[in-house]
């Protein structure tokens, strides 16, 4: 199948999964093993002395918890993402991962994560689960790699790292020192093959708590293997872990600028969308959408930014199901692309290319409506309209032009 081999397993996160179809169908051969992440985001973060619960934290410029449910969302081997909150945190929860199935949580850790395999279960099974914390919100493709790949020949397996201190009892003095070498520390995502873990968490004590899948496994028998981990999934627990976290962004963090560019013809008898807005007009832009020609160049900027090919390659004009589409959908598609390869939209410059109608009085929509949809203040975007002093396609009002700059910063810390 020269398809797989094109694609190798969790090779490119999202840009991969979404730039072809080559990968397309590479991914509808893995649902034969539906793969389900669940992210448990219940917990009330109390030893972080977070005045609200952690995962809602903003880290490097959006809320901890989706920095993971973005990780598992992009890679190619996980087919659903499904979310465990806390009993008062739908709102939140909405808030800081739109569209995602969520799941009330329980008391305890434990209880939530069973409240999240039941809730696999109902919707129909799978068979591979990825239970993983919210508190650990850089997941690299590569240890997600590493688990599937151990679950080919184990009922479980977890991530874990190497244990660097001296190890003591301790309590009002120092007390004997525990041996470290053949100690580990086990980190998530922590992978199962799902219907062990869900019969190993049912059978379970309930007024008996684990700190960990893995003890609920392994005292169910199931073998659980050891891959490599990562200091990168190092949980965020204490106050001093926030600005830990946020060091890790800086450091793998990068910028990235790119353009778009686009016109449209100006006809009779269409109506004029520009800018994310309907504007009154005696002609309108005609194309296969909306053909609103701003939105469409900053898509295309931002699909350039995320090296993610570009609107035609999302949405080929050829395809009957894009006829009249408002492009607000391809902004957000490419908004959404960028947040899940873990990126920021840090700014949106738009040049809007017509001698009419003019910009001017529109602008201020204009920028609330594109900065609503990429949900960034609206002092990230930038509006400016020029005329080509009645020279060209555009002096004649025979179209209008619009370019835009994207700049993104993408952390590259997920493979
Ligand atoms: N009832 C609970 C408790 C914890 N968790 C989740 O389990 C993960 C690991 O737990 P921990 O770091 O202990 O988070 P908290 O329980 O929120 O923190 P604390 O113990 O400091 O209150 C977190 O993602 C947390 O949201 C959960 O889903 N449901
Ligand atoms: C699940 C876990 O993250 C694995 O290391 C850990 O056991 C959670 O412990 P916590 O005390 O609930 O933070």
């Amino acid at each position: 199948m020269p398809e797989i081999q094109a694609a190798p397993y969790g090779s490119h996160g999202i840009f991969a999964r979404l730039a072809g179809g080559e990968v397309l169908r590479y991914r509808a051969l893995m649902t034969s093993k539906r793969t389900v992440g669940i992210v448990v985001a219940a917990g009330t973060g109390t030893r972080s002395g977070s005045a609200t619960p952690k995962q809602y934290a903003p880290l490097g410029g959006r809320a901890m918890v989706a920095h993971s449910v973005a990780a598992f969302a992009a890679h190619p081997g996980v087919d659903t993402v499904i979310v465990v909150i806390g009993g008062d945190q739908e709102e939140a929860a909405r808030a800081a991962l739109g569209d995602v199935t969520l799941v009330p949580g329980g008391v305890t850790r434990r209880e939530s994560v069973l409240a999240g395999l039941e809730a696999v279960a109902a919707s129909g099974g799978a068979q591979r689960v990825l239970i993983h914390d919210a508190a650990r919100p850089f997941l690299p493709a590569a240890v997600i790699d590493s688990l599937l790949a151990a679950l080919e020949t184990h009922g479980g397996a977890v991530p874990v790292m190497p244990v660097a201190d001296t190890l003591a009892f301790g309590a009002d003095h120092l007390g004997d020192v525990v041996p470290r070498d053949r100690l580990v520390r086990v980190q998530t995502p922590q992978a199962f093959v799902f219907s062990d873990i869900m019969a190993a968490h049912r059978n379970w004590p309930a007024d008996r708590e684990a700190t960990d899948d893995a003890q609920i496994a392994r005292a169910a028998g199931i073998v659980v293997a050891l891959v490599e981990g990562s200091l990168m999934l190092e949980k965020v627990t204490y106050p001093d872990d926030f600005a830990a976290a946020e060091a890790k962004i800086a450091a793998s963090s990068h910028v990235r600028t790119a353009m778009g560019f686009d016109v449209h013809r100006l006809v009779a008898g269409e109506e004029l969308w520009l800018g994310g807005i309907l504007i009154p007009h005696d002609k309108g832009l005609s194309g296969h959408s909306d053909a609103d020609v701003a939105l469409h160049a900053v898509t295309d900027a931002l699909l350039g930014a995320a090296g993610a090919g570009d609107i035609g390659t999302h949405f080929p004009p050829s395809d009957a199901q894009w006829r009249g589409a408002p492009s607000s959908r391809f902004l957000e598609h490419a908004r959404d692309l960028v947040l899940a390869a873990c990126g920021r939209i840090d700014f949106i410059d738009l040049t809007i290319i017509c001698e009419a109608p003019k910009v001017g009085p529109y602008r201020d929509a204009m920028r609330a409506r594109i900065a609503g949809l990429l949900r960034l203040p609206e002092s990230r975007i930038s509006i400016k309209a020029t005329t080509t002093e009645r020279l060209g396609f555009t002096g004649r009002k025979e179209g209008i032009a619009a370019q835009a700059i994207a700049t993104i910063s993408i952390a590259e810390f997920t493979r």
